[in-house]
């Protein structure tokens, strides 16, 4: 039988540049974590499993630095974008308000917020469609529409937590695929929350298997596969047991 591999980093020579060491949160009288050590180093995917209330999206709240933690140590080093489930978008505005919002109430430059919106919007597919309306997209490119607003803010560090999750099988298989060409494209971070095994599968240089709450990390998961050759994942053996192994695990 196939063992999992002793956990090591996908990129052993880059540098971390998400670190937790040692975290303790706990909401009023509810520990979430009491102990969590964890690493994200520049350039690599990874993503975060667990059942639902381990505290997936705590963790993304104190990488993001929206939480504070109770003890132990957080070191961000660039720009994090957080993406949600939702799109978020303002169904009375247009694609392009949508987009340069955030950056106009940081008072960012007209110039600059067009300069923005000119580059990322054809690398997302989504030229011609800066004055249509949110509900004249498909899920697929409001999804987009999303990342780029994300993407917009901060480009370093990405999180994504189940940013796939309202959309049907087939956009949803897309967006992996058009998302890993992305991340091959700005060549930045990325970590998502997912409950879909076969997606952190998919798209993941690594994978953190938490436990329930008070929540630690039950497995470390290195997927050393030939990253173009990602689609035979779905077809392995190994992939099988790998699944079978996590799902023991939530
Ligand atoms: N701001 C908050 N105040 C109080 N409790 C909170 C807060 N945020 C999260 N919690 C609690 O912390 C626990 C972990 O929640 P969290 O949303 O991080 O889990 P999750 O793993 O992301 O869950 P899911 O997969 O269902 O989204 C839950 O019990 C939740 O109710």
């Amino acid at each position: 039988m196939w063992k999992m591999p002793i956990p090591t980093s996908s990129f052993p020579n880059r540098k971390p540049v998400i670190l937790l060491e040692h975290v303790a949160k706990s909401f009023d009288d509810m520990i979430v974590f009491e102990d969590i050590t964890l690493h994200v180093e520049k350039g690599e995917v990874v993503t975060l499993l667990g059942s639902s209330g381990s505290g997936k999206s705590t963790l993304f709240n104190i990488i993001a630095g929206l939480y504070g933690v109770d003890r132990g140590k957080v070191e961000v080093e660039g720009s994090v974008g957080y993406m949600q489930q939702k799109d978020l978008l303002l169904p009375w505005k247009r694609v392009y308000e949508n987009i340069a919002l955030p950056l106009k109430l940081q008072h960012v430059s007209k110039e600059i917020i067009q300069e923005k919106i000119e580059k990322y919007l054809p690398l997302a597919g989504l030229e011609g469609t800066e004055k249509k309306y949110p509900y004249q997209l498909s899920g697929g490119m409001r999804q987009r529409v999303s990342f780029v607003r994300t993407l917009m803010r901060a480009e370093d560090i990405m999180l994504f937590d189940e940013a796939f999750g309202s959309l049907d099988y087939a956009t949803r298989r897309q967006m992996q695929h058009w998302l890993l060409d992305m991340k091959d494209t700005l060549d930045n971070t990325m970590v998502f929350i997912t409950h879909d095994i076969d997606e952190a599968i998919y798209l993941s240089d690594r994978i953190y298997v938490l436990s329930k709450i008070p929540a630690t990390i039950e497995r470390e998961i290195v997927l050393d596969y030939d990253r173009d050759h990602k689609e035979k994942r779905f077809l392995s053996p190994r992939t099988m047991e790998l699944k079978e192994e996590i799902l023991k695990l939530l």
